[in-house]
């Protein structure tokens, strides 16, 4: 069974039809990357999956998006559970006005968490697995501010991990990042994959291609293609893909 799948899915904000009848599944504990022009849907898309979009007045959603073959849009669906399950990390890191070590706390205490061993042992792996440990373990009671950018992201990443979702969306994670932290988000994703499933919207087609298993070219609002990462970036089957990733629109 995939671990995502969106079945003739469409989503209009009021009269624009931003998402039209796209179908795909992802596999778990792969990376798909999701390209294409400004505008073309792809946040829209990976927002279909935590339900963020409920959250915009006069969005219509048809089709199903399945999550472990469970409808997401479902009548039954706690939507806090589902976001539990289905982790965002958003281009700008938003850490909260706290500590290092309270940002990561939080969603463990949001949800009802008390035990304080269990909440301290969860912050500290879940900032090993974002590869921030070494560079924060003697500073947890700091204000998150006093990060670099850089670091704030895998700050945001492991606030992400400590509430242990099974999926994890990433919108442009490295965009308002610098190269050097741009290769430790790239290198966090590699490893993250082992354990989640991971769903990363970027403009950089370097970038796709370093990180991603999959890549799905959006364009319009439509799926163009999707398919193998390799494939897709050494012999697309349409001129269209090739015209994309070879830098010739957008
Ligand atoms: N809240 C909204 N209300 C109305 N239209 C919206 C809203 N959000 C997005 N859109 C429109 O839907 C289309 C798809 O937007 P989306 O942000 O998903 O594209 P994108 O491919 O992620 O773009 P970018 O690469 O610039 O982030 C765009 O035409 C956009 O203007």
């Amino acid at each position: 069974m995939a671990k995502i799948e969106t079945i003739d899915a469409n989503l209009n904000y009021g009269e624009f039809h931003a998402l039209k009848n796209i179908s795909m599944q992802m596999e778990e504990n792969t990376v798909t990357a999701l390209i294409g022009p400004s505008g073309c849907g792809k946040s829209t898309y990976l927002r279909l999956f935590n339900r963020m979009n409920d959250l915009i007045d006069n969005v219509k959603i048809s089709g199903q998006v399945l999550v472990d073959g469970e409808d997401i849009y479902g009548k039954n669906v706690s939507v806090d559970d589902l976001r539990i399950k289905v982790g965002m990390v958003f281009q700008k890191p938003n850490p909260f006005p706290k500590s290092i070590f309270e940002n990561v706390a939080y969603g463990l205490r949001v949800n009802g968490e008390r035990n304080k061993s269990f909440i301290e042992d969860k912050v500290v792996q879940s900032l090993k697995q974002s590869a921030l440990w070494d560079e924060v373990s003697d500073k947890l009671n700091k204000s998150a501010f006093e990060l670099s950018g850089g670091q704030q992201q895998r700050l945001c990443i492991a606030r992400a991990l400590a509430i242990s979702p099974s999926v994890i969306l990433m919108d442009e994670p490295a965009s308002a990042l610098d190269p050097l932290s741009t290769a430790k988000i790239e290198d966090l994703i590699h490893e993250l994959k082992k354990q989640y499933t991971i769903v990363i919207v970027t403009h950089n087609m370097q970038q796709a291609s370093r990180v991603s298993d999959y890549t799905a070219f959006f364009y319009l609002g439509e799926l163009v293609e999707y398919g193998a990462t390799v494939e897709i970036f050494t012999k697309p089957k349409l001129k269209h893909t090739e015209n994309y990733i070879t830098g010739r629109f957008g």
